[in-house]
């Protein structure tokens, strides 16, 4: 798993780790990786650093020192390096003089021709989008054209300019990234929001801060291995029942597709048996032999989990399955429609008097109904806020889905596509989290296991074609077929 920390947390730790180390110390550790990164992806690229031109984007703070001395260790290397300074006064003096020395150039208009970009105009002290000089400057930037006829590539020094680095918004213009080089540790920014996709490839460069960050991350991310571990495995004594039952109370008579795209999510999680409960029930049967299913929840017999809610309207029918349903005393992930029948209140005794864990797993809209706000530009404090009040785990859905718990943590999902914004796609998420929960992973692990997994199959399903609900259930896969390369 890895771990995002706050601006002032870094500054805290940068501070108590610049007390053990010589003056300027961490700037060189920061620059030496930033060099080499820069010098790897010029001879990944053009098969050589020596002779390529480098620019360096400089702005008024350490952000700017670091690509300087970046620039003067490039130049070093060979490549023929220039800096434009955003604001010349204020470039970092250090910085300037080691590239001076090392033969680079100070330049006041972006070169015709050149084979790398690094953005060195804001870092972790950046407030708002960019500002109209640096704006206008990284709007000149697609013009550019490198010796092979491409564009040349962007390094952001520690993140890209112009985002929210706390919160992953991108409030104004921001320079994208083909590779973002961090220091120390990962910032929120570069995991989350909109924010996230213009880091680009993201690479963490060691100055030794990690004994200094004494806080709680603001948010981490599970990676492979850490779904793997959570995956529930059957062992040979296993039965369909000791593996889990999980029940399935989606659909409806004007809905009965959620409750095919349901039960197929079920049936690729980890539990042993899908029931389904409801008036799909002939259509669920007849598509999945497999699934035991029944007219009602109070028909459906023991389940270990429910997943309830997609397309299930928001009728008295409806709010008497959302109400069998969270009587029981079993986890449940409540979806779409019965998201929507909590936000008028008549379910709060209900839910006050549940002791099984519970999962609200809402795309932007059905938050707002539910919050009474918009997410807004900090996604993850969002979910915090609403996991509190609820006191229930939160997925809140999109790119870069977050999962947040009402004791305070929070997980960002690092998989998914935009092509998974399709209709019917959250409704295998809802199945494939309530068979993790019948599985017995606990809530926030099998939110963002599902979001792991089904951002997977996202991608899997767009690169087989169109992505449909469907396509992405059919592309669900185990943490254990990843692994072989099979999934
Ligand atoms: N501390 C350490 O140990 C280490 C720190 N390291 C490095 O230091 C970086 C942090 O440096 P930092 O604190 O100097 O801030 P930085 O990101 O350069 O920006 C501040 C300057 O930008 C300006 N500015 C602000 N917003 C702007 C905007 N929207 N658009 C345009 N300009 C804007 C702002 O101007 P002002 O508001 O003062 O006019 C101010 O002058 C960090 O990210 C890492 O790279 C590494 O070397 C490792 C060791
Ligand atoms: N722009 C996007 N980028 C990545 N994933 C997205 C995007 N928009 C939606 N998704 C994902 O697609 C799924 C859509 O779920 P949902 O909105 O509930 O759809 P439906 O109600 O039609 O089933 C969620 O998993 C969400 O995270």
């Amino acid at each position: 798993m890895r771990h995002a920390w706050r601006v002032s947390d870094v500054r805290t730790a940068e501070q108590a780790l610049m007390a053990t180390v010589p003056p300027g110390a961490l700037m060189q550790r920061a620059a030496a990786g930033l060099a080499r990164r820069c010098a790897w992806l010029l001879e990944q690229r053009y098969g050589r650093c020596y002779g390529a031109r480098v620019l360096l984007l400089v702005g008024s703070g350490d952000n700017g020192g670091d690509a300087l001395y970046a620039g003067a260790r490039l130049r070093r290397r060979g490549a023929s390096v220039s800096a434009l300074l955003l604001t010349p006064d204020r470039a970092h003096r250090g910085g300037l003089a080691a590239l001076r020395a090392a033969g680079g150039r100070v330049v006041t208009e972006l070169p015709d021709a050149l084979e790398l970009v690094l953005d060195g105009i804001t870092g972790i002290g950046a407030t708002g989008g960019l500002r109209p000089a640096a704006a206008q400057l990284a709007a000149r930037l697609p013009e550019l054209r490198a010796a092979d006829g491409g564009a040349p590539p962007v390094v952001a020094v520690d993140v890209p300019s112009g985002v929210a680095v706390d919160t992953g918004d991108v409030p104004g213009v921001a320079l994208p990234a083909d590779l973002t080089v961090t220091f120390g540790c990962l910032k929120p920014a570069l995991v989350v929001g909109p924010a996230a996709p213009l880091a680009g490839r993201v690479e963490l460069v060691d100055i030794g801060l990690d004994p200094y960050l004494r806080s709680g991350p603001a948010v981490s991310v599970p990676e492979l291995p850490d779904i793997a571990a959570w995956w529930p495995r059957p062992g040979p004594r296993a039965s369909k029942y000791t593996r889990g039952v999980v029940g399935v109370a989606t659909g409806s008579a004007g809905y009965p597709g959620a409750a095919l795209l349901s039960v197929a999510g079920a049936l690729a999680g980890p539990a042993g048996m899908v029931r389904y409960a409801g008036s799909a029930a002939s259509q669920v049967v007849t598509a999945y032999p497999a699934v035991v299913v029944a007219e009602s929840v109070a028909a459906a017999g023991r389940v270990q989990a429910w997943a309830c809610g997609s397309g299930l309207g928001q009728g008295h029918a409806a709010a008497a399955v959302l109400r069998s349903v969270l009587a029981a005393p079993v986890p449940v992930v409540l979806d779409a429609d019965a998201l929507n029948l909590l936000v008028d209140g008549s379910f709060a005794g209900a839910l006050r008097e549940r002791r099984a864990p519970l999962v609200l797993t809402p795309h932007d809209g059905e938050f707002s109904r539910l919050a009474g706000r918009d997410p807004g530009p900090d996604r993850v404090e969002a979910a915090l806020q609403l996991a509190a009040r609820t006191n229930a785990t939160v997925l809140l859905k999109g790119d870069r889905t977050v999962v947040a718990t009402p004791a305070g943590a929070a997980y960002v999902n690092s998989t998914g596509t935009p092509a998974l914004a399709s209709a019917g796609t959250g409704d295998v998420l809802c199945g494939l989290l309530g068979a993790l929960l019948a599985g017995g992973v606990p809530p926030a692990e099998a939110a963002i296991s599902a979001a792991y997994l089904h951002g997977w199959a996202g991608r899997r399903a767009e690169r087989a074609g169109p992505v449909t609900a469907m396509a992405v259930a059919a592309a669900l896969p185990t943490p254990d077929s990843i692994l072989q390369g099979t999934g």
